[in-house]
């Protein structure tokens, strides 16, 4: 029989081909290699958040290899001399032998601690990115709603793995979330012993929040992220308003090549960033908090910085604690108010806000183009305002360290938080609101009379003018419109004082569909489009 010559360089060929006719996957695939992502820093946040997430999964699965989630007492025996001969738990006992034995056990411990503070900051920034360009608007409301529970799946990741080690600082921890349970009216005692098995500590809370951290969380985290993505590829990604980019279009690069390459190399990045940070600067350095035991608590025991919040709120309550004279009484401690009422408005406001938002606007349309955030004041100055009362409560977690270092009083402190947190989120709304507003004047000037050159000239009768440079208008980028908020011109009108006060702080026009100020980036010469189908139908 004669033998075929084996052709090497038909093979890949020759496998897609055998593989396709099987499974069918050609056409999907070159969907998707097709697929064209618009362009912009600020959409490398979410990248971020995905691959400090992809770093944790990497770094904790080789933690689990050697941690031992038990609270069962040995006898510390291990290279760090400090702490030999100390009775202490197996967890505890088996991160200092992570940290200390085994070999670049330390490393990734503390990359897979940096990893989840960067992994949160991403989630937070990415997050703020979504709500001041408005892109969390319909169709993106679902994912919007998906975003926010991952980052709330993303706080009992951090809290369970924080947890873990069983060392002063996390049975502290563990110890507060006991007593905030504790706080729930009706069921606080029972959710408590169900949670601990009985009374705080127990020998079990370790092994359960073991389970959840290493098991359900992330199981938990990895489909939310991946329907998160999903959507985002279905929906196609937003983009900023400028020249052939419409509310029906996506212009950017395709996936493959150069999306996908340049996707892997920021990964590496990141990556490269973590283990630097892993390598060179310590975190949470255990061995020097001893084992945990509940009638040890330090001064400047501080939780991870997204966790923070919740300590300062709880400093700042005042001490109201009120008794329901229903048969035997019930008494609801201040404790209730500020960590679990205030977490639970919280959840529903993040939650809810597109919804709130569209109704209060009456706006029904699909949006696939971005708002710069001067040219929506109320929601810009809304979010800086959340931001400032997030900012004062994350600080007053740390008002002792705070009245320490500074030689000021720690009531002093809790007064300043009080009172900061009552006055300064409406002032930063109002700041923002007229910042806004300025800008938006400051880009009609540039619309109206161009660019300031710096050329100075000395007209005939002797007076100086600028020389301003008009915008380009028609030409290889097209024409420019503004339509932008109009602030209105007859304010004072009488019969028209509500307008006029409103008009003080708000522009009275309604935004056109696609804001463009001066300054967006001409369209790319090697730039694709991808058409959007629209989804509106009746009330558009
Ligand atoms: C584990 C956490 C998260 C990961 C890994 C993640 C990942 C991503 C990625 C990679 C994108 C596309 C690129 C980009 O626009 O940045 C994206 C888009 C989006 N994310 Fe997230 N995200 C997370 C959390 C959140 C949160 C907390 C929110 C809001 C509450 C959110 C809302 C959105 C929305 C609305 C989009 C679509 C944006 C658009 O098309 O402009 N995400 N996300
Ligand atoms: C979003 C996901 C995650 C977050 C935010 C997170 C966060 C943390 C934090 C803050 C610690 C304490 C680290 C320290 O000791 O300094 C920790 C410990 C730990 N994590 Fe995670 N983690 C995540 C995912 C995972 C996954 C996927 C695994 C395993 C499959 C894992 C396994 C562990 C183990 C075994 C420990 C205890 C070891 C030790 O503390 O040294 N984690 N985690």
């Amino acid at each position: 029989m004669k033998r075929r010559k084996f052709d090497m360089a038909a093979m890949p060929a020759k496998t897609g081909r055998a593989v396709d006719e099987r499974f069918q996957v050609a056409t999907p695939l070159r969907r998707l290699l097709n697929k064209v992502f618009p362009d912009h820093w600020s959409f490398l946040l979410g990248e971020i958040a995905l691959f400090s997430f992809i770093v944790l999964l990497l770094t904790g699965v080789f933690l689990t290899f050697f941690f031992e989630p038990a609270m069962t007492e040995v006898i510390y025996n291990g290279s760090y001399a400090p702490l030999r001969g100390t009775p202490m738990s197996a967890a505890y006992a088996s991160t200092l032998d992570i940290s200390f034995d085994v070999r670049g056990g330390l490393i990734m411990r503390q990359m897979h601690h940096w990893s989840a503070l960067l992994f949160m900051a991403a989630i937070v920034v990415h997050m703020l990115r979504v709500f001041f360009t408005g892109a969390f608007r319909k169709p993106r409301e679902t994912n919007w709603i998906i975003g926010s529970l991952l980052f709330w799946v993303g706080f009992l990741a951090g809290f369970t793995g924080y947890s873990l080690p069983d060392d002063g600082l996390s049975g502290t921890g563990l110890r507060i979330a006991s007593a905030i349970m504790l706080s729930i009216p009706v069921i606080g005692s029972w959710v408590t012993s169900s949670v601990f098995n009985g009374e705080f500590p127990g020998t079990i809370i370790i092994s359960r929040f073991f389970i959840a951290h290493v098991l359900l969380i992330p199981g938990l985290l990895v489909a939310l992220i991946s329907v998160h993505l999903g959507l985002v590829f279905k929906q196609k990604h937003t983009q900023w308003p400028g020249p052939g980019r419409t509310n029906g279009n996506v212009v950017g690069e395709r996936m493959f090549p150069r999306y996908a390459i340049k996707q892997g190399g920021f990964f590496m990045v990141v990556f490269g960033v973590i283990a630097l940070m892993g390598g060179l600067f310590q975190i949470n350095p255990v061995w020097l908090f001893g084992p945990y035991e509940a009638w040890v608590v330090s001064a400047a025991s501080q939780p991870d910085w997204y966790v923070m919040f919740l300590d300062g709120s709880t400093r700042l309550m005042p001490d109201w604690e009120i008794f329901i004279p229903i048969g035997d009484g019930y008494v609801i401690p201040p404790l209730f108010w500020p960590t679990v009422v205030l977490p639970g408005i919280l959840v529903m406001l993040s939650l809810f806000y597109p919804f709130m938002e569209a109704r209060y606007l009456k706006d029904y349309r699909s949006h696939n183009l971005l708002q710069r955030p001067r040219d929506v004041p109320f929601r810009t100055a809304l979010g800086m305002m959340a931001i400032t009362f997030y900012v004062i409560l994350t600080l007053t977690g740390a008002n002792d360290v705070i009245a320490d270092k500074f030689h000021i009083s720690l009531n002093a402190m809790t007064w300043a938080g009080r009172i900061g947190l009552l006055v300064l989120p409406p002032v930063a709304y109002y700041l923002t609101y007229r910042i806004c507003l300025g800008l938006q004047q400051h880009d009609r000037e540039v619309l109206a009379h161009g660019v300031e050159t710096g050329i100075i000239r000395r007209l005939p009768d002797g007076r100086f003018v600028e020389v301003h440079q008009p915008l380009s208008s028609g030409g290889e980028h097209g024409e420019l419109p503004y339509a932008g908020w109009v602030v209105p011109k007859k304010m004072n009108r009488l019969g028209a004082l509500g307008p006029a006060i409103r008009g003080f702080f708000y522009p009275i026009e309604k935004p056109a569909e696609a804001p463009v100020s001066p300054g967006h980036p001409p369209v790319e010469p090697r730039a694709e489009r991808e058409e959007i189908g629209s989804g509106d139908s009746r009330r558009s």
